[in-house]
């Protein structure tokens, strides 16, 4: 599978993987990229089916969007990365923690689902509608999720929505509605920074903050007025955050 990604930072520093939302390319990590590529190797990608990656067709599974984050970390020669993710990026980071252990450092994982908290029929249902009406169909009710309405700048996102392979999103719907990954959190070994937003309804507080009591010696943020895509409408408290955890 070959994944589309963007490289910047110190080409021998330590690297730094960033996995995005559900229906957005690794340009909604702009407001992150300057202050960790003076520190990092970054390699921010798109997951399958997004952006300029491949776009095989559906379903796919955690397992196949984890494994290509690992087959990327294989053809670039990295040994060893930290990884930061999104929603979907952060459902992906999750399963690399628990599967690919030994491949990553440290994890910062903001405001992932680790299961269909709403039930899969959800997805089931988006994905069916995106395949028949395309991602026009769930453009506005998403933005509308992701961002509080005082949140102005959503233009670069809506366009990153539209222009997303409807097979692709499709498919990665699927793929959050057929995974669990509660069982192995325990077994998580590597540092986790659990970032969750105080008014986010598409992955409510309510289902992270026990995840940090799973994982051991999670750390937890909750970032108050802040609504799901967080990292994009409060970056200067993410950045922070971020440089802290990995750094
Ligand atoms: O679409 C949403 O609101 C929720 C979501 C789950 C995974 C993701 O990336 O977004």
């Amino acid at each position: 599978m070959r994944l589309d990604y963007q490289m910047t930072g110190p080409e021998d520093a330590p690297v730094v993987l960033l996995g995005s939302s559900l229906g957005t390319t690794r340009e909604m990590w702009a407001p992150q990229l300057e202050p960790l590529s003076e520190r990092f190797r970054v390699i921010a990608f798109d997951h399958r089916g997004h952006g300029g990656s491949e776009v095989p067709p559906g379903p796919y599974s955690i397992e196949d969007l984890g494994g290509d984050v690992v087959e990327l970390l294989n053809s670039l020669l990295v040994e060893r990365a930290s990884y930061v993710g999104i929603s979907l990026g952060g459902a992906v980071g999750l399963w690399l923690a628990e599967n690919a252990p030994d491949r990553f450092h440290r994890f910062v994982l903001m405001c992932p689902p680790a299961y269909p908290a709403a039930g899969a029929q959800v997805w089931t249902d988006r994905a069916a509608q995106v395949r028949a009406e395309g991602t026009q169909s769930i453009v506005d009710a998403t933005l509308g999720r992701w961002f509080l309405p005082e949140f102005k700048d959503i233009e670069p996102v809506r366009e990153q929505l539209l222009n997303t392979s409807d097979e692709g999103y499709a498919s990665c719907c699927e793929a959050l509605g057929a995974m669990d990954l509660r069982d192995e959190l325990a077994e998580i070994t590597a540092p986790v920074l659990l970032i969750t937003a105080e008014s986010d309804t598409s992955i409510p507080p309510e289902t992270v903050v026990p995840l940090a009591s799973q994982i051991p010696g999670a750390q937890l943020e909750i970032i108050e007025n802040a609504a799901h895509l967080v990292s994009y409408s409060h970056p200067e408290v993410i950045n922070h955050l971020l440089l802290a955890h990995l750094s």
